[in-house]
């Protein structure tokens, strides 16, 4: 088994012959059991990547790698690929199609051939762990935004995935449904036996969430690395739209402002940066005592 679960080498990919090509030479890896987010402008090629991590576009040059092989494009093998990696799109009503939520969830497990008692079995189980119950009978046509992502993450999470893909999970949403589908997200694969691949413009997700943050600009990958590394750093992120995360922008606000110590390593959340605040304030009071 590869470390990596999915690499791509010098990808290149045009939706037409003479159009300037949504990816240009990319290459980058995907650690297995790890969470990444794929970070860029609109337009910069997150999901033309994500269509070529499945198969269902084939890159014009280079090569996909899964789990170390690299993908042929032969009807049986594209298959076993299509379970292995599984895209919840931007847009949830590219994916659902049926009479009811539930419906539209157990028809992955009864087209992979499970019997209707075991496809039951795992469609319940992805009801109850994502909190749709209320809605299961309901025709996803009729759902709300927030509501049609949530079953768009049940269609894909029933069928075990080991490599998830979700295009910005938080387009569209209001902030309670942004918080939902995040706490869905921070559940998903804790025990690291599924890796996570994430689409978003949420820096301050990224930040707390990612173990690695991959950089996209004009079709090509300008920065892997950690997200303390790529998301502090400004001239980086003034290459692309992205800003860096509030609670790192409060963080240097407090060091420069010498409320907290220049040692401190940058934190991944508000909380610990609450925490940051409430360990100086404890330390001068007791030396202030
Ligand atoms: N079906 C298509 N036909 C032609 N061109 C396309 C198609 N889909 C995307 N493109 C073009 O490919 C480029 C990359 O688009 P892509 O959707 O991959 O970017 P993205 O980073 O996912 O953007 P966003 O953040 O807006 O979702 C863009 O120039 C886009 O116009």
């Amino acid at each position: 088994m590869s470390d990596f679960i999915l690499e791509a080498r010098h990808v290149s990919y045009s939706y037409g012959s003479g159009e300037e090509p949504s990816l240009k030479d990319l290459s980058l890896s995907i650690r297995r059991g790890s969470r990444t987010a794929v970070m860029g402008s609109n337009g910069s090629g997150k999901s033309t990547f994500f269509l070529c991590c499945n198969g269902i576009l084939r890159p014009d040059e280079g090569q996909i790698y899964y789990d170390g092989q690299p993908v042929t494009y032969r009807k049986k093998e594209l298959l076993d690929l299509r379970k292995k990696v599984g895209i919840v799109f931007q847009n949830p009503d590219m994916q659902l199609f049926s009479a009811s939520v539930y419906q539209e969830i157990s028809f992955g497990p009864l087209n992979l051939g499970l019997s209707e008692t075991e496809a039951k079995r795992e469609v319940e189980e992805v009801i109850q762990k994502l909190g749709i119950a209320p809605f299961r009978h309901r025709p996803a046509h009729a759902l709300s935004g927030g509501q049609k992502k949530q079953v768009a993450l049940a269609d894909i999470l029933v069928m075990h995935p080991e490599l998830l893909i979700l295009d910005e999970p938080f387009a569209a949403l209001d902030p309670s449904h942004v918080r939902i589908i995040r706490d869905m997200i921070q559940s998903l694969g804790e025990d690291r036996s599924m890796t996570v691949v994430t689409a978003t413009h949420d820096t301050g997700f990224a930040l707390s969430w990612a173990d690695e943050v991959i950089l996209f600009r004009e079709g090509q990958v300008l920065a892997q690395g950690t997200p303390a590394r790529i998301l502090t750093d400004r001239e980086l992120l003034s290459k692309t739209s992205l800003e860096v995360p509030a609670v790192i922008q409060v963080f240097e606000n407090l060091q420069a402002a010498g409320i907290l110590s220049k040692g401190l390593p940058s934190p991944k959340s508000f909380e610990q940066l609450n925490m940051y605040i409430k360990r100086t304030a404890h330390k001068e009071n007791t030396h202030g005592t």
